[in-house]
């Protein structure tokens, strides 16, 4: 069911109509177009995922793209439509075109077999009507230089290696990314080589004048264990320089390399501080730190979560331990989702999903299961907040089951 104003319509955009669909998004997020930019990083968002709002007059009134993506979750993956490149024209807001937008993108991922949906909220208030639910958090630290970490045996024997970050280095980065990811849920890989250029483009526009992106690695010989980008500004003060270093990215694939690549970042000459990236919110840097009180933390919603087709979603993961549990669910936007649902599982974390008219142990929205699925959140602390229902000890085992070892984040926005 459409909720489109009289006279607008829903048009996927074609590859020779792309210019219109960017201008949508360049006034929308008051960006300027730039074709320097252009050049290294490409515009990722494929032919036949921009879709549009079109108005009566014929132009583009608002507009959104999706990414095929493999969501990483607890014992798996699952197909994910990654929304992206929302934005609806200045002179066209509060009318109903993003609701319009989200219903089409919805429906377009069943259509394609993604029965999960996720995205990076530009604001945290706008997402949460339409299902998604905040499933991660990130943290980003300020560090002060010489920030001492505790020692990991074999991290002196690691060789570290500096040069011009490279376009050419983008599948290297990617596969190392991939494999110092693997069992964090929402660790999401960059799918197609557009998206793999935004890893490893440096346009001059967009240094805010730090110098060009150096690619550290540490190496075990020839083998690269950890890798990041980073950038130093300069900046001069009574008692001399006090440089910031700003790490992009940084991935290792054990303990040693993530601290032989931290203790050198830690450490650059002329710099006084350092701002991490992105991190898990049990990142081992965190762990690492002797004493964390000097380090500014600084923790955000990551990546949001939208269950599509609930029974196919949940089968996708597995669980902690065995469990048997009914949950009844509220889903206004995909009615086929509602209703009562008795999720069982084995020892081995094998999920079964099936319909009940079973009394429910625990009700909530598809919002809150959206924010659960990856098992960064608690089923007990959103009973505490009131935004779902059951008895504690429901609430206990649902928390405990759907919990992931690692805390979930995506790397990277999209
Ligand atoms: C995944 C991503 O790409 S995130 C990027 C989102 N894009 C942007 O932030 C770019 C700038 N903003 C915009 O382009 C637009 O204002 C959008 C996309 C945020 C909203 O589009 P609109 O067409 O105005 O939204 P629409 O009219 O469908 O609003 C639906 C509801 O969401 C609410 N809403 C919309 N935007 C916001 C917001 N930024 N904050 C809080 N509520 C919002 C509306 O008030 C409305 O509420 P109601 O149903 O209670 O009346």
């Amino acid at each position: 069911m459409s909720t489109l104003p009289d006279g607008y319509r829903t048009v996927v955009v074609p590859p020779e109509r792309r210019d219109e669909f960017r201008e949508v998004d360049d006034l929308a997020f008051a960006v300027t177009h730039d074709p320097e930019v252009e050049k290294v990083m490409p515009f990722p968002v494929p032919d036949g995922r921009m879709v549009a709002v079109e108005g009566p007059d014929g132009r583009l009134a608002a507009v959104h793209g999706s990414y095929q993506l493999d969501l990483p979750v607890p014992g798996g993956q699952v197909p994910c439509g990654g929304l992206t490149w929302v934005g609806v024209r200045p002179d066209q807001r509060r009318r109903g075109l993003l609701t319009s937008m989200v219903r089409t993108h919805v429906e377009r991922c069943l259509e394609r077999g993604e029965p999960v949906s996720a995205l990076f909220a530009a604001e945290p208030a706008i997402y949460g009507r339409f299902g998604y639910g905040s499933a991660a958090d990130d943290v980003r630290l300020t560090l002060p230089r010489r920030a001492a970490l505790r020692p990991v045996a074999g991290s002196d024997a690691l060789t570290v290696h500096v040069e011009r970050l490279e376009a050419s280095y983008a599948d290297l980065v990617e596969d190392l990314h991939r494999r110092a990811g693997r069992r964090r849920p929402g660790w999401m890989p960059r799918t197609t080589p557009e998206l793999r250029a935004r890893l490893v483009g440096d346009p001059p526009a967009w240094r805010q004048g730090y110098e060009a992106a150096l690619l550290v690695t540490v190496r075990d010989g020839d083998d690269v264990r950890a890798i990041a980008a980073f950038a130093r500004k300069d900046a001069w003060g009574e008692a001399g320089p006090e440089y910031t270093a700003k790490v992009r990215w940084a991935s290792a694939l054990d303990a040693p390399a993530a601290h032989r690549l931290w203790s050198f970042l830690l450490d650059l000459d002329l710099t006084t501080k350092v701002e991490s990236p992105m991190l898990a919110v049990d990142d081992p840097l965190l762990h690492l730190l002797v004493d964390l009180r000097p380090t500014r933390r600084r923790v955000s919603d990551n990546v949001w979560v939208r269950l599509l087709d609930l029974p196919a979603a949940l089968t996708a993961r597995r669980t902690a331990r065995a469990l048997d549990v009914v949950l009844d669910v509220t889903d206004t936007l995909l009615p086929a989702n509602a209703g009562t649902w008795r999720l069982v599982a084995d020892d081995d974390g094998v999920l079964e999903v099936s319909r009940t008219s079973e009394p429910a142990d625990v009700r909530l929205d598809v919002r809150e299961l959206g924010a659960l699925y990856l098992g960064g959140r608690s089923a007990t602390a959103f009973g505490a907040a009131g935004l779902v229902q059951g008895e504690a000890a429901a609430l206990d085992r649902l928390t405990t089951a759907l919990a992931s070892p690692l805390a979930p984040v995506c790397p990277w926005v999209f």
